[in-house]
């Protein structure tokens, strides 16, 4: 084998993409992950890392191309962190997504010859977010192409946009993004010039003062309303700046249904404030999952690409195989969007959920769809799954329970809990193949996985969510 050391320049064929979106070339037998490549290319690389079984490199040239490379979409591909797959056609991408899920479960969780269908593709591969967040900067990142004009006039003392790949503290100003609608776009090229001549500066990181942090976009993609939400540092004059730039934004996008200000007075770089100012408008806007109406407020917690989410939960209900008999728990919640689609073909269910606002959210949700079979329970699933005191008043013991933990997966406690408490079906969510793996094989003493669904939810990325049906396995 030839001896890689940092430095190192190399031609090698890249073969595969591995889980987490980095491809994969082998070089005499060595693998060499690189940041940006496509199988079938051969590429001149330089290593920039080099670890006991593993090199990394970045590419330098492409020698000959991928014949599943197509045309990027939008002009900030390869600067901007998001959409690391943009130029890997789209059929390209849902293989890989398949093929990581089928990995991850026969590698990390033992289930072999997983039963996992093809990857329902995103009924929109763009514009297909209801959720952006754009930062501040008082640091313009330069495109190459910027610097190579060697234009002094470029003011790169303001920026409104979204982080450079791989850098949390530069942001570059964003024009053109196809996650979102033109309409959005629109907005934050407006609240750019207009915060950049209110003389205000923007939020510094380093030194921790100044006025603008986050612009916050939500759109209901059924309903066509629109959310902005601005987040400025705690500094004398930023109101009346915001009542400004609402009062301007009110006029000149009809679109915008409600507008709100918030506060960040700490030093997390989060896209949140400590109290919310509605300036115009009712403060939440609403979308249609279904036949279901959701009232989405600034900081609440939804499915970001609805269109695709409804496809998921339409699978978790034939999944979860419901007569209308059963009590059903949903567990991790959110703000009840799964139990309250599911509870029309339930008799009874009960959502859980740590985040408090997000149960208040979740009942608010059951009464603006007249649904009157659900409960919400607040509180760490790890204590309440055990606990009947916990799980309060009213909750039957599961006979199919639903759950949908974030990326870390299931608690051992709770994968534990469902172990004694056996419902008959359950079926799991995930956003994290390699957590499901693992939970499902924690599991499988007692389950069968008689189905795996994956889903893509978020297009020209490698992310995917899965949907599993698990059947009690019957006593010998
Ligand atoms: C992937 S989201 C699912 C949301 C919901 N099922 C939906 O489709 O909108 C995961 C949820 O788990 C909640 N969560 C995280 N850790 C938790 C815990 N330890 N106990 C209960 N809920 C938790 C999060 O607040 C979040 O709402």
């Amino acid at each position: 084998m030839a001896t890689l050391r940092k430095g190192t320049e190399l031609d090698c064929s890249v073969d595969k993409l591995a889980f987490g979106g980095r491809a994969v070339a082998r070089v005499d037998g060595f693998v060499v992950f690189l940041d940006r490549a496509l199988p079938g290319q051969k590429v001149r690389a330089r290593v920039v890392k080099k670890r006991k079984n593993y090199a990394e490199a970045v590419v330098l040239e492409v020698l000959e191309a991928s014949p599943h490379q197509v045309e990027p979409l939008c002009t900030h591909f390869g600067v901007c962190g998001g959409c690391r797959w943009q130029d890997l056609d789209y059929g390209e991408q849902l293989a890989w997504k398949r093929r990581h899920v089928q990995e991850c479960l026969e590698h990390l969780g033992d289930v072999l010859e997983a039963p996992v269908g093809e990857v329902v593709p995103s009924p929109r591969t763009e514009c297909y977010r209801n959720k952006m967040e754009f930062t501040f900067s008082g640091y313009r990142w330069l495109s190459p192409e910027e610097i190579a004009r060697k234009d002094e006039t470029f003011d790169r003392s303001f920026a409104l946009g979204l982080h450079v790949r791989g850098h949390f503290d530069r942001v570059f100003d964003i024009g053109d993004c196809r996650l979102q609608s033109p309409e959005a776009m629109d907005i934050v090229a407006a609240v750019r010039d207009f915060a950049r001549g209110s003389g205000l500066p923007p939020y510094s990181i380093r030194e921790h003062r100044g006025c603008w942090r986050f612009l916050v976009i939500r759109e209901g993609k059924r309903t066509g309303q629109r959310l902005v939400h601005l987040i400025t540092g705690d500094v004398p004059g930023a109101e009346e700046a915001v009542d400004s730039l609402g009062d301007f934004l009110r006029e000149t996008f009809p679109h915008i249904t409600t507008c709100i200000h918030s506060v960040n007075r700490t030093r997390a770089q989060v896209a949140q404030g400590d109290d919310e100012r509605i300036l115009w408008g009712p403060g939440v806007i609403e979308e249609q999952l279904g036949d279901l109406r959701f009232r989405i407020s600034a900081q609440s917690f939804f499915q970001t690409n609805p269109m695709a989410a409804e496809h998921l939960y339409q699978t978790a209900l034939d999944f979860a195989g419901l007569e209308g008999s059963e009590t059903v728990w949903d567990l991790y919640c959110g703000t009840g969007s799964i139990a309250l689609f599911v509870a029309r073909h339930a008799r009874k269910v009960a959502g859980f959920e740590v985040v408090e606002s997000a149960i208040e959210d979740a009942y608010r949700n059951a009464a603006l769809n007249d649904v009157d079979n659900c409960v919400f329970r607040v509180g760490d699933l790890k204590d309440v799954i055990r606990d009947p005191a916990l799980r309060g008043p009213g909750v039957d013991l599961p006979d199919v329970v639903i759950t949908d933990p974030p990326r870390a997966g299931m608690h051992p406690h709770v994968v534990q809990a469902l172990l004694e408490l056996a419902p008959q079906r359950i079926v799991a969510v995930s956003c994290n193949p390699a957590t499901l793996a693992r939970d499902l094989a924690l599991l499988l003493p007692k389950y069968r996985v008689c189905r795996v669904q994956p889903f893509d939810l978020f297009p020209h990325t490698p992310h995917v969510e899965c949907v599993v049906q698990l059947d009690r396995k019957s006593k010998a």
